[in-house]
């Protein structure tokens, strides 16, 4: 959202719902949040400008040939609900088993991003992680958790606070071997 661009929601329409929630949008507190917002959503919804292909450009592991599974936790988690456009948010695990070529580490968060900044339920995100890794890094085995906090459930609707979801995408040999999944999940949980 641009908010130099007529064409696109910006600064007039925030002023409009704020006027139709029975708010004045040119008193003091308020003058300066239509702006905000639209900046914000702006943040909120990067992700639909970016390219998960970009982001997991491999280096190929300097001839160590390691083989074992790299797993990364507690990679944070801000995303939106496609129903409510509320926040979701916890964290994701993301685990592979490289087969040639493995990835900055970082990548993985940028590519958990990459996914979360855009309107989102909750199992699509946990798969469009665990499917790009696989597409773009060609590793053995992928797995993906996702565990959130929805605010649609929890500030309306159902309203009850602190569930939370969790959501799982195991790709490869994680799918297909016991043994391998089993190591994958007493990696991803240990304390
Ligand atoms: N599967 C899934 N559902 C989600 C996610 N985020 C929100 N929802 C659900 O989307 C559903 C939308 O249901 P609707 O009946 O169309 O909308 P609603 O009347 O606002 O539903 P309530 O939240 O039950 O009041 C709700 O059950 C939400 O809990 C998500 O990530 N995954
Ligand atoms: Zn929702």
């Amino acid at each position: 959202m641009n908010s130099s661009d007529n064409s696109e929601f910006g600064v007039a329409d925030w002023q409009r719902l704020l006027r139709s929630i029975g708010e004045d949008p040119s008193r003091q507190g308020l003058r300066e949040t239509p702006g905000r917002v639209t900046r914000a959503w702006a943040h909120w919804t990067r992700g639909y400008q970016q390219d998960p292909a970009t982001i997991l450009k491999t280096f190929a592991d300097g001839g160590e040939s390691y083989d074992e599974l790299i797993v990364v936790r507690q990679i944070p988690v801000y995303s939106h609900c496609e129903h409510h456009l509320a926040p979701f948010f916890g964290h994701a695990t993301i685990g592979y088993l490289p087969s040639g070529h493995i990835v900055g580490l970082s990548k993985l968060t940028r590519l958990v991003n990459c996914f979360a900044a855009r309107l989102q339920v909750q199992e699509r995100l946990t798969q469009q992680i665990a499917q790009s890794l696989i597409e773009h890094l060609q590793p053995k085995a992928v797995g993906v958790i996702v565990r959130c906090r929805h605010m649609c459930m929890e500030s309306r609707g159902i309203a009850v606070a602190g569930e939370e979801t969790v959501t799982s995408a195991m790709l490869g040999d994680l799918k297909e071997n016991a043994a391998q999944r089993a190591e994958f999940l007493a990696l991803a949980e240990q304390p």
